[in-house]
């Protein structure tokens, strides 16, 4: 590079251990140069976001956009091939970059592990350079270690681990402790720039590449930004350009009607797209929440098999096939029990999820957990057989109609009492946990993570606007699980989980997402200032 912009960016927490590794004023300047050059379109898009949601809250018609017709008409274009380490996703398995976790997520027998900074991870400061280290560590084969119990992890010596794949935050939030130019840095950036910059070449150097998931994008501009940001990164650091790979997750309903448009942008570094399921869900409410017909019963009534669900993960796959992509499945809910009875049950739940998936015509599909690597491998292994993907099938037989997408009103329906009562505690109890720097729990037997507790908080929000729930009800209900909260995690501050429920669940005008306000009220730390 030919000049620093370094004295431009500033890290504003004090120094953890081997931070220095990571935060180099070389990378510093790196994703000083990102911020520089694509900030402020990120900040026209945030905007652009907000005047859509207003636009669809006041009955404007979501539909397949006129203006892209010739690209979804035009047959003649593909997505880039399958990289290295890509061609097989049968089984993905996701999870915070946390050390103990990347070697059991590296070693799991997984195709692809997807290392995540966004749903999976409460964003302090620490779990974010710390991530950083785990990722670079692993890829230089220097994560062994053992725990102070004595407990050994390391990596195994198969021929195939796990391929790395990164998801960085969402465009929505912010870096608080990354300022360039006095403004924080979209944490996008932060996440992508300090991993690309460290890891990219090496990667390459392994065998594979810089691989990335990208969440919650809403439309095909934030694609092309994404694009954009992909081809500068690799001009900076002399990587040719299309050695990126990116999967999209379709996790909003505005970006359901933008599938192809999305891929379209992306072509030259698309590695598909993956139906998001839980975020989706989440979405369809927040945009929709305020209409009678967009009216959901309690979260666990809400299946894969509603058909505006359906609907859109049909639509996933063949518009992925159509260009060449894969079409990556969705997290099903369960975690493994310990009891073996219950853990039966489960099994069974995951391998009807995804031999569903299979058929339809996914590629491959995620998992949270080891324990369900095998189950999701059998249901893609007995569809597959030797093949690497099932891109050759391109269902011309699914044909989806905006009202398709939008059917919600085939399942709407009032909450029970237990639905409420379990909406309030699993936000609750993922608040704590989250507040507490971890953003991935088991609950009840289910994963909760940041997607699966916006749709908790969203869900009492649009029951106490349409009022098939009183406002007395739920505040005696926060009350009981407050107490219960206070009782069963005494470190918890329920104080600032009980405002932060009522500031995202309880008000008349929804926020966008719970994080921002969580992040900057109670994760921001910034006990010393240095350049
Ligand atoms: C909506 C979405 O975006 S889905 C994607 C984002 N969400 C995620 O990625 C969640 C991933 N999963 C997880 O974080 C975890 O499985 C949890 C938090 C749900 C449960 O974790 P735990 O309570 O530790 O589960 P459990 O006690 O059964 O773990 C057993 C072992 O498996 C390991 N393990 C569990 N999940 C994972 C995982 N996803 N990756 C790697 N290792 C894992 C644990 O570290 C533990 O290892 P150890 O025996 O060496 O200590
Ligand atoms: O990120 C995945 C989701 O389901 O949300
Ligand atoms: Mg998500």
């Amino acid at each position: 590079m030919s000049t620093t912009l370094a004295q431009n960016v500033r890290v504003l927490a004090a120094p953890g251990t081997r931070h220095d590794e990571i935060l180099t004023p070389a990378a510093l300047d790196f994703v000083g140069r990102l911020a520089a050059e694509f900030g402020e379109r990120r900040e026209g898009l945030l905007k652009e976001r907000r005047r859509q949601a207003i636009r669809l809250a006041a009955g404007s018609p979501l539909d397949f956009p006129m203006v892209t017709a010739a690209v979804r008409a035009d047959r003649g274009w593909r997505v880039a091939p399958p990289a290295p380490g890509l061609a097989d996703r049968r089984v993905e398995i996701t999870g915070p970059p946390e050390r103990r976790m990347a070697v059991n997520a590296l070693n799991s027998g997984a195709s692809v592990w997807m290392a995540d900074f966004e749903d999976a991870t409460a964003p302090t400061w620490d779990n974010l350079v710390s991530g950083q280290l785990v990722l670079l560590d692993a890829i230089e084969r220097r994560i062994d270690f053992r725990t102070e119990e004595g407990k050994e992890y390391r990596l195994g010596d198969s021929d195939r681990p796990a391929t790395i794949m990164v998801r960085p935050r969402g465009w929505h939030l912010d870096e608080e402790h990354l300022e360039y130019d006095g403004r924080p840095v979209p944490a996008a950036l932060v996440d992508f720039g300090l991993y690309f910059f460290h890891c990219a070449q090496r990667q390459i150097d392994a065998g594979y590449g810089p691989y990335f998931y990208l969440p919650k994008l809403e439309n095909r501009y934030e694609a092309r930004l994404w694009n954009d940001v992909f081809v500068l990164a690799q001009e900076l650091l002399g990587i040719p350009r299309g050695t990126v790979r990116a999967t999209v997750l379709i996790e909003t309903i505005t970006a359901a009607f933008e599938m192809e448009e999305i891929l379209h942008e992306l072509r030259e570094h698309s590695a598909g797209l993956n139906a998001g399921r839980w975020d989706y869900l989440f979405s369809v409410i927040k945009t929709f929440g305020h209409r009678t017909d967009f009216l959901l019963p309690d979260r666990a009534k809400v299946t894969m098999t509603a058909p505006f669900m359906r609907a859109y993960t049909e639509l996933l796959v063949r518009t992925c096939h159509r260009r060449g992509a894969h079409a990556i499945g969705g997290m099903t809910a369960q975690v493994p029990a310990k009891d073996p009875a219950a853990n039966e049950a489960v099994l069974a739940a995951v391998r009807l999820d995804k031999e569903r998936e299979a058929e339809d015509g996914f590629d491959g599909s995620w998992v949270a957990h080891p324990g369900l690597v095998q189950v999701c491998r059998t249901a893609f292994d007995g569809v597959l057989g030797d093949r690497p993907d099932q891109r050759d099938r391109t269902r011309e037989d699914v044909d989806v109609t905006p009202a398709d997408l939008l059917s919600v009103r085939r399942i709407s329906g009032p909450p029970s009492p237990e639905g409420v009562r379990t909406n309030i505690s699993v936000a609750l109890r993922y608040y704590a946990a989250w507040l507490r720097g971890q953003g991935a729990v088991a609950l009840d037997g289910l994963m909760e993570d940041a997607a699966t507790a916006e749709i908790a908080r969203v869900q009492i929000w649009q029951w106490l606007r349409h009022r098939v729930v009183d406002r007395r009800t739920v505040e005696q209900i926060l009350d009981d699980e407050i107490a219960a909260l206070g009782a069963d995690y005494p470190w918890a501050p329920v104080d600032d989980i009980r405002g932060l429920f009522e500031r995202t669940a309880m008000t008349g005008e929804l926020p966008l997402f719970f994080t921002p306000d969580a992040y900057s009220r109670h994760l921001v730390r910034r006990p010393e200032v240095r350049a």
